[in-house]
């Protein structure tokens, strides 16, 4: 496939999951996101991290992280989300629930540190153990649809390119969010594992 019918074919896709993701209920998105995050918290990968980046879920949109964030905030890991700026993200560290409530909210409805918050910057304080991964697709191998930004691949090529090191990724996403296969360009970077919930809560 030529770059550009990657393109396309990618925002076709995006397009479908999205509404695919719109169409589940909200019992069913919060069922789901209870069991894969239980499932995240009982991993190991994520046991032996302490500094850890998590996405601050879009209401109705991606499996929500809010349960994630209250452990981390009681069981002493150092937190990070990001911050887009442009064509730019950062993962800030995050202190507290009360941080977290406070927070505005961008234009995209997703909740991050305002322009101009000086907050301690994970790169440049010793680097990330585990970056858990948003995204509107995924596959079982790991290759990632995002939002068609490039942040989070920007990112891991940062990431890469730091003497702090790869960290590990993991993506968590409804199980409708799991294809068989997606389009993928050589600078879009592949997660270590994707969990998906289950509607039944096994
Ligand atoms: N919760 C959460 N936070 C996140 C991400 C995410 O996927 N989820 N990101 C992961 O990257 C970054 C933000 N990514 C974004 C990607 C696209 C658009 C956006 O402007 N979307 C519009 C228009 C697209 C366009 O103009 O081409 C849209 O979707 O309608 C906003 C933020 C950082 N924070
Ligand atoms: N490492 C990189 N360096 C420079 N540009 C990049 C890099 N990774 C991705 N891009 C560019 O970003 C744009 C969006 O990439 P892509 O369509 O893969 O977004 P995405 O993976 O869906 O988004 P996101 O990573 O924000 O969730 C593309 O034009 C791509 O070439
Ligand atoms: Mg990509």
């Amino acid at each position: 496939m030529s770059v550009s019918v990657v393109r396309e074919t990618k925002r076709i896709l995006r397009k479908e999951l999205k509404k695919w993701i719109a169409g589940l209920t909200e019992e069913e998105r919060q069922l789901q996101s209870e069991n894969v995050v239980k499932q995240l918290l009982g991993h190991p990968v994520y046991q032996k991290s302490k500094r850890i980046s998590v996405y601050l879920s879009m209401p109705q949109e991606e499996v929500n992280t809010e349960g994630i964030l209250r452990h981390m905030f009681t069981n002493g890991k150092i937190c990070f989300v990001p911050q887009y700026i442009g064509p730019k993200m950062e993962m800030l560290r995050l202190h507290s629930m009360e941080d977290y409530e406070s927070l505005p909210v961008t234009k995209w409805n997703i909740k991050q540190p305002a322009e101009g918050d000086a907050r301690e910057e994970a790169l440049s304080s010793g680097g990330l153990d585990l970056i858990i991964m948003p995204g509107l697709g995924f596959t079982l191998e790991g290759d990632r649809l995002g939002r068609g930004k490039g942040y989070y691949d920007k990112y891991l090529q940062r990431c890469a390119e730091h003497s702090t090191g790869m960290p590990a990724t993991i993506a968590i996403a409804f199980k409708e969010q799991i294809a068989e296969k997606l389009p993928v360009t050589e600078n879009d970077r592949r997660v270590d594992e994707v969990l998906y919930g289950y509607k039944d809560g096994s």
